[in-house]
């Protein structure tokens, strides 16, 4: 095969040609066979990121070059090309032009961020327009129809979403143009595949972080489980046992009541009987006194079974424990044990057992032996001799209807009700004894599989937690701020606005199209830093935003930080107008601090829905915007219960005792809530006395623990003091829930915009008699208010 692609070995002294950059000219395809271009196209680009530019040396396309150019957007549909008209008049550059060019290869050169702009080509020669128009049929360019003279393109997209359009050069002197869609091309190849690679780092975490609950779910919940299982298992063997041991007499009520109603059906049922083991001869006779026997015996099974059936379900129904529906928890807990645990071979699963317990009483079995009285068992034992021996006086051969009837009838009458409750009875506690011990070994094995696996899943979770969601965090920042860095450039820093322990907060007035926001510079020191910021970007950007959480806009890495070595992680948000902390410090109206009270509480609240702690509620981690409404921000600590390792994080007056054990859940956040509360209410920053005694923060724990909480102030309200004593209540479990919080300050709220209405009311009431009466001024009045 004809080897058609040309590679030039240029050496070209320019910025664009940096690094691995190779031009492929490839040949003039004019009389070559039709598959020609698509064959060198193919075998040029093996692992190279292309760029196209198609040069056109007449004022309109041949039939090659359309065809040319057809097979090119079949083979490369979303790929840019970037036209150059060479035949355009080559003009000589103004000093202007020659001013921009350059300006264009330093912007390159110093690869600063720029964000893509509209271009139109509507200054373009008239006379290239037919050209144009040959392009826009080939689906290349868009030609827009404008209201002025000239043609105009819009081939690339605005701001927002990066990605390039096809464009028109008309003219080799436009070189600045060429070099922006270059550039163009490789940073939107750039953001799509960090885009496809966050997606991936995403979905790993995602996935990560939820195997990571599953985990912790079946740690907590496993030997709860098991130990559930044992009890309701115990319950019901013990109360199985009183039924067998203790209820003789409620079991010979119950045979005595069936035999009396079933004595006329089974009479029936057994004169309807077709004997099995007999063969009658004319008139019902059989031949021997055996067969005699033998019909006897079949006779009597028939009773016997159709009555154990009887008195099994009458003995499920009359004991509660015995039914389906009693044990139906305790089945789908055990299911649940055992579904992915494999059974021993041939041992029983608990399952199993459970079932078998049950079905003890469905297994009794009635027998003659078990049933007749002594007496009936030696005046049959002595017919059945009789038989034996053919004394012809000794039975009848007619084994019919009136025979059957006999037979049955006999029967029922030798029942002893007693005789067989006891037999029941003997038989049932036997079987439930097997099952019981047979549930307790399948336990045992279950609770022995669990233990080791329990073991191997807390490492797992713990490699989770410290190993693998951080990094991947981490790898999650970066490739998502590569993008925000694209398709937004760095945000220009402005004032300083706040300083928290571990970065600097700027103002910026816009980035990525919208204003104004706050930029957090952090440079993490080491490697737990940039991870510990990874997982808190992470979890900040999401969840789905929320109007009392700070929305995070993006991020971006900058790695010319400290001259290259440290680079400073960016976080860019939305910026309000102060934390609580300067709100209170200048004063802030009781009914506002109510609201801002509710608002702290839903944005706890959102966090814990969605499965996440804050562990750093503060007055400073609130923030107001300018009408007074609060937002938490600082997901630092922010963390999903799973992953929560026990660490002592947050700051310390509004730490729960707990948090210093280790051991600790969502409601430390409650607690933090009721210390926030004490300020907000107080109405000031000011630190309670209570904790002013403490030195530092040990002794200030040590405080907490012994049970020392802020003082009431004089100025508090009943309930408010009531509702914050529960949220810093010792236990946790006696700390209110936030679905019970929320409404009770909402109707604290309620209450007070009632009272100063009314006190409004009836201040403007007494300012109009004020004002009537002259003997007050208007002022002594108001005073006097
Ligand atoms: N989005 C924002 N808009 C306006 N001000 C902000 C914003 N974010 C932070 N600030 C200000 O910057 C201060 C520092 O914030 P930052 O989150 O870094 O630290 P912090 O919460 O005070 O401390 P730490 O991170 O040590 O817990 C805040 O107290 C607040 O005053």
């Amino acid at each position: 095969m004809a080897d058609y692609s040309t590679i030039v070995d240029i050496e070209i002294c320019h910025p664009l040609f940096k690094d691995n950059v190779q031009l492929l000219v490839p040949p003039d395809f004019d009389g070559l066979h039709s598959g020609a271009f698509r064959e060198v196209l193919s075998k040029g680009l093996e692992k190279v990121l292309p760029v196209f530019l198609y040069a056109v040396g007449e004022e309109s396309l041949t039939d090659q070059h359309i065809h040319e150019l057809r097979e090119l957007k079949q083979l490369f549909p979303e790929l840019p090309v970037l036209f150059i008209c060479t035949s355009a008049s080559p003009q000589e550059l103004t000093e202007s032009e020659q001013h921009q060019l350059q300006e264009s290869c330093l912007f390159l050169q110093e690869e600063s961020c720029y964000t893509p702009q509209c271009l139109h080509c509507g200054d373009v020669d008239r006379s290239l327009l037919g050209l144009i128009q040959q392009l826009d049929r080939i689906g290349y360019l868009h030609l827009e129809e404008t209201v002025s003279e000239e043609p105009s393109m819009t081939t690339r997209p605005c701001c927002g979403q990066f990605s390039v359009g096809s464009d028109f050069v008309d003219g080799l002197h436009k070189l600045d143009q060429v070099l922006f869609f270059v550039r163009d091309c490789l940073q939107s190849h750039l953001v799509q595949v960090s885009s496809i690679l966050n997606d991936i780092h995403s979905e790993c975490l995602r996935r990560f972080i939820l195997s990571a609950f599953d985990m912790a779910r079946e740690i907590q919940i496993t030997p709860r489980r098991i130990h559930y299982a044992q009890e309701k298992e115990a319950d019901l063997y013990k109360s199985l046992m009183v039924v067998a041991s203790e209820k003789q007499k409620e079991i010979t009520h119950l045979i005595e009541v069936t035999l009396q109603n079933m004595r006329e059906d089974l009479i029936e049922i057994a004169a309807a009987y077709q004997y099995h083991g007999v063969t009658l001869l004319d008139s019902e006779v059989v031949e021997s006194p055996q067969d005699v026997a033998v019909a006897t015996s079949e006779i009597q099974h028939l009773v016997l079974t159709r009555l154990s059936c009887a008195v099994a379900n009458e003995l499920v129904q009359s004991v509660a424990c015995l039914q389906d529906t009693f044990i139906g928890t305790l089945q789908r807990c055990l299911e649940s044990l055992e579904k992915n645990c494999y059974e021993q071979e041939g041992s029983l699963s608990a399952s199993d057992a459970v079932k078998q317990i049950l079905s003890a009483a469905y297994n009794i079995k009635l027998t003659t032996s078990s049933s007749s009285s002594f007496l009936h068992t030696c005046l049959e034992r002595l017919r059945n001799l009789l038989l034996t021996f053919q004394l012809p006086w000794a039975a009848t051969r007619c084994l019919d209807v009136a025979w059957k009837k006999r037979v049955a009838t006999e029967m029922l009458d030798s029942l002893s009700a007693a005789r067989l409750a006891k037999n029941i009875s003997a038989q049932f506690r036997d079987r439930v004894r097997a099952s019981h011990e047979s549930f307790q070994s399948a336990l045992r094995s279950l609770e022995n599989h669990y233990s080791g696996r329990l073991e191997r899943t807390e490492e797992q979770r713990i490699a989770i937690r410290k190993y693998h969601t951080p990094r991947l965090a981490r790898l999650a920042l970066e490739s998502t701020s590569m993008c925000d860095m694209i398709r937004y450039g760095m945000p220009v820093q402005g004032k300083e606005i706040g300083r928290g322990q571990y970065g600097v907060v700027f103002s910026c007035e816009s980035w990525g199209g919208t204003g104004p926001c706050a930029v957090k510079s952090v440079v993490p020191p080491d490697d737990k830093h940039w991870n510990d910021l990874a997982m808190e970007f992470y979890y900040t950007r999401t969840i789905p935003e929320h109007k009392r959480i700070v929305k995070l806009r993006g991020s971006v890495v900058d790695h010319t930080y400290g001259g290259g070595c440290t680079p400073a992680v960016l976080l860019v948000m939305d910026r309000l107008s102060r934390d609580l902390y300067s709100g209170l410090r200048t004063g802030l109206k009781w009914l506002v601090r109510l609201q801002i009270a509710i608002d702290v509480v839903e944005g706890i609240r959102y966090l814990h829905s969605q499965g996440l702690v804050h562990r750093d509620i503060k007055l400073k981690n609130v923030l107001l915007d300018c009408d007074n409404r609060a937002k938490l921000t600082d997901l630092g600590f922010c963390i999903p219960e799973a992953m929560m390792s026990g660490s002592i994080v947050g700051t310390p007056v509004h730490m729960a005792p707990e948090l210093l054990s280790g051991h600790y859940d969502s409601s430390v956040d409650i607690y933090a809530f009721g210390i926030l509360f004490w300020y907000i209410c107080a109405g000031h920053v000011k630190l309670p006395l209570k904790f002013e005694q403490f030195q530092n923060k040990e002794q200030l724990w040590i405080g907490v623990k012994k049970g020392t909480r802020p003082e009431r102030l004089k100025c508090f309200d009943e309930q408010c003091w009531l509702l914050m004593e529960e949220c810093w209540a010792a236990e946790p479990i006696r700390r209110p829930l936030l679905g019970y919080v929320l409404p009770l300050l909402l109707s604290i709220k309620a209450e007070y915009a009632v009272k100063f209405s009314q006190a409004g009311v009836k201040k403007c009431a007494r300012i109009e008699v004020c004002a009537m009466d002259c003997s007050f001024s208007l002022s002594c009045c108001l005073s006097s208010l």
